[in-house]
């Protein structure tokens, strides 16, 4: 198992090319199912999910093709891949692949509108909550599918296709609105979505999905009217810049001190988290093409924030801006509302000796003077970052053992830190 090896204490100091979104990525792959024609994908990152649900959609019968790194372009242009689903071999999502991944549960509407039948396995994913599939079920029965639970696997019936319908969410689910849409563009009729998720990366396959065909109003509000047609047909899209892994680099280099940018990053979908930042004492400015992240001399103040479904503050972030609190000056309070078991990294983090209390779903970070490097473990995929940007920050050397969790998510971490002056790297085997 692969470890790695930070010696803490550089600026982070750079240009930092930021890599189209693993949440994106993985629906617009999903998207493919959608059409017998070829969709084209470019910036598709190169992570272990990627490879992971490329091993589950060429289980359905889908051909994929990857064009890597071509002649003038970058490592950090990602892939281009052509997928095509012109025959559907077999709508069984197994549970020795979906039990890795909670995003491969999301075959289930395209393979239903295909083919008017799936049986998907109950979905696995990150420790981070019981992450029940209740809308993503109720999604599909106001959409007049058929649903029963047997074996671990939910088996799922459509014979006439999907039939438009009105879908008010009980609650906002990133996952669920996917499931909604997937299943309404081809319905018959017409579909409201009410409490949609907002999160650009759902904006970014429904872009997707109208340049495959689809007619959707209201894409990036909490109602979306889609009027369905018979058939969606290939297309070309670039997935959309990942605002996570952007987010995670600004924490870093705010963490370490210096000056990043962040090439190609989103500013339009980070608000809310560069104005915790810059409450936080961070210096931030649009650049060219991106963002420039700086802290030079001053420290950084306590922060209080609340994680939210899109436009508040990401779940997928609170690990990191733990991580950047801990060296705050005053106390800081997090409150994680999206997920009930995401603090794995608290007890990881005490191990720099950073002073983390929990108190239900929220966390009381008194800021210390110094953390100290030491032995930790990844417990899941943001966790595990967390852990990277303390260790950067850290006096000593830090090794992050099961980095596996790392690897669903961040391409090419290790490169892209040490690019800017990080002491970072992975260790081989046991
Ligand atoms: C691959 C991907 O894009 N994953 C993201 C997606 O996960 P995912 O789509 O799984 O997350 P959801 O938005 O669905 O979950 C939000 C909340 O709703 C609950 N819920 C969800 C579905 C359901 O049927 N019933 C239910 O109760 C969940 O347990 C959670 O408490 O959005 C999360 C919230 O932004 C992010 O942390 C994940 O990184
Ligand atoms: C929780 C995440 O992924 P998943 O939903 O695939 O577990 C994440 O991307 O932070």
């Amino acid at each position: 198992m692969d470890r790695i090896r930070i010696r803490g204490g550089n600026t982070l100091n750079g240009t930092i090319h930021i890599s189209g979104a693993k949440n994106a990525a993985l629906p617009l792959m999903i998207a493919s199912l959608l059409t017998d024609e070829t969709l084209t994908l470019h910036r598709v990152p190169r992570l272990a999910d990627v490879r992971l649900l490329q091993r589950i959609l060429q289980n359905h019968g889908v051909d994929i093709t990857i064009a890597g790194k071509r002649a003038g372009q970058n490592g950090h242009d990602g892939e281009t891949m052509r997928i095509s689903a012109k025959t559907i071999a077999d709508t069984t999502a197994p549970y020795e692949l979906v039990s890795k991944m909670r995003a491969s549960f999301w075959v289930l509407a395209p393979l239903l509108a295909r083919c008017g039948e799936a049986r998907v396995s109950l979905p696995g994913g990150c420790a981070i909550g019981t992450r029940p599939v209740d809308l993503h079920i109720l999604a599909m029965e106001k959409l007049g599918v058929q649903i029963s639970i047997d074996g671990g696997y939910v088996v799922a019936k459509a014979p006439k296709g999907f039939t438009g319908g009105h879908i008010n969410f009980p609650k906002v689910s990133v996952g669920a609105t996917h499931a909604a849409l997937m299943g309404a563009v081809t319905a018959k009729g017409d579909t409201l979505i009410e409490n949609a998720a907002r999160e650009p990366e759902i904006t970014d396959v429904a872009e997707c999905l109208v340049k495959m065909g689809a007619k959707i109003d209201g894409i990036g509000s909490a109602t979306i009217r889609i009027a369905g047609v018979p058939r969606l047909h290939g297309a070309e899209h670039s997935v959309i810049a990942d605002r996570i892994e952007a987010g995670t680099y600004a924490m870093a280099a705010a963490m370490t001190g210096g000056t990043v940018t962040l090439a190609g990053a989103r500013l339009d979908t980070l608000d809310e988290v560069m104005n915790i930042m810059r409450t936080s004492g961070v210096d931030i400015e649009a650049a060219n093409d991106g963002l420039k992240i700086k802290r030079n001399g001053a420290g950084l103040s306590a922060i209080k924030v609340d994680t939210e479904p899109y436009p508040g503050f990401p779940t997928d972030l609170q690990a990191q801006l733990m991580a950047l609190t801990t060296r705050a000056k005053g106390t800081s309070i997090i409150r994680e509302t999206i997920f009930e078991n995401r603090f794995m990294h608290v007890q990881e983090l005490a191990r720099f000796g950073a002073d983390i209390q929990l108190h239900g779903d929220t966390a009381e970070i008194r800021g210390v003077e110094r953390l100290t490097g030491a032995q930790v473990m990844a417990t899941d995929l943001r966790a595990s970052v967390s852990l990277v940007i303390a260790a950067l920050a850290a006096d000593g050397e830090t090794t992050l053992h099961r980095v596996y969790h790392l690897d669903r998510g961040f391409e090419t971490l290790e490169d892209k830190l040490k690019a800017c002056g990080a002491d970072i790297e992975r260790l081989s085997g046991h």
